[in-house]
């Protein structure tokens, strides 16, 4: 029998951006933890899981457990089922609010699945996470950190790449206290949209990475989207109105990922005029996170 821990760090992340659906993604200075020890070869035992922090006494502590389901996956797709898992979780991402909450534990199972089996922890992990999410745009940034573009390619393999954003860029996001699932946002969508919508979407979404990493003062053009924000606003009106009256003010604001949060890319220090605008909001300034996800330690 063999026993192995390691421990991985997940960063929050925004996806969409505004005109980036599906596609862009942007990591933020707020992280969850995750330790997991994995024994190899003994008597199969039931799997152990704690949890501080956010989802504690919410998230199921068996196998329904998203980090276990991803750990599950990917050891399965790597042909080692490990006898006993033990995950102690300390969370930092507020749950359904569209900072990436099931990115960042998607990508916590299949990081920590392959350095227990002692591969580099981030080979082919990007296609391995979006095969579990269903849309690669969150768990690309929360993998490789900064701000990404994410495709997939014709076999339907995920693939991303990294841009280096401008260091004027200053995030901020005004987290409110309901919930609304990813699902649920999904579900709003339509099935097709209108030429002239999708072609507006495909010019703002290329200038806003050339805004991100080099010219921040295009952000509000840059970030306005026909494709999916207001398809969204009957299940979060709250978040529409804030998005709306803080673009009124110049600020580039958008939704964050399928909301509800609200994501401002904001220049410089914007965020007492954020707060102005968004009492009774959790407003966080937050910076770019660089690394992504992090293997703390890993001990064989
Ligand atoms: N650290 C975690 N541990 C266990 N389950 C989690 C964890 N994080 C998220 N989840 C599960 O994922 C759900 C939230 O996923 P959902 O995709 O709806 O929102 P999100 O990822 O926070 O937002 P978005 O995808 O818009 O950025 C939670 O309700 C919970 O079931
Ligand atoms: N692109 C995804 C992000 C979810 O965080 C969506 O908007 O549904």
């Amino acid at each position: 029998m063999s026993t192995a821990t390691v421990r991985v760090r997940t960063p929050a992340t925004s996806a969409n951006l505004g005109p980036g659906f599906d596609a862009l993604g942007l990591a933020l200075s707020l992280h969850d933890e995750v330790e997991v020890t994995a024994e190899f070869g003994g008597p199969a035992t039931p799997v152990e899981v704690t949890v501080d922090g956010e989802g504690a006494g919410s998230v199921p502590l068996d196998e329904r457990h998203l980090v276990v389901r991803s750990l599950r996956t990917a050891f399965a797709e790597l042909g080692e089922q490990p006898s006993a898992l033990r995950l102690s979780c300390r969370n930092a991402l507020p749950h359904g609010r569209g900072l990436g909450s099931s990115a960042a534990a998607i990508v916590a199972g299949v990081v920590a699945a392959r350095a227990l089996t002692g591969l580099t922890a981030h080979d082919d992990a990007l296609a391995a996470a979006d095969r579990i999410e269903g849309h690669p745009d969150n768990v690309a940034a929360c993998l490789l950190g900064g701000l990404t573009v994410a495709w997939r390619d014709d076999a339907g393999a995920a693939r991303a790449t990294r841009v280096d954003v401008h260091p004027d860029v200053a995030p901020v996001v005004c987290v409110p206290s309901f919930e609304v699932s990813t699902e649920k946002a999904r579900g709003l969508l339509p099935d097709t949209v209108p030429h002239a919508d999708a072609a507006a979407n495909a010019g703002r979404a290329a200038l806003l990475v050339h805004a991100l990493a080099r010219r921040p003062d295009l952000l509000l053009d840059a970030t306005a989207d026909r494709l999916h924000q207001h398809y969204r606003e009957p299940a979060m009106p709250e978040t529409f109105a804030l998005v709306t009256a803080l673009r009124a003010e110049g600020l580039a604001a958008v939704v964050s990922g399928a909301g509800p949060t609200v994501l401002v890319l904001a220049t410089g220090d914007q965020t007492g005029r954020v707060r102005a605008l968004a009492g009774g909001w959790d407003v966080r300034a937050l910076q770019v996170d660089t690394r992504g996800a992090v293997v703390e330690y890993a001990t064989a």
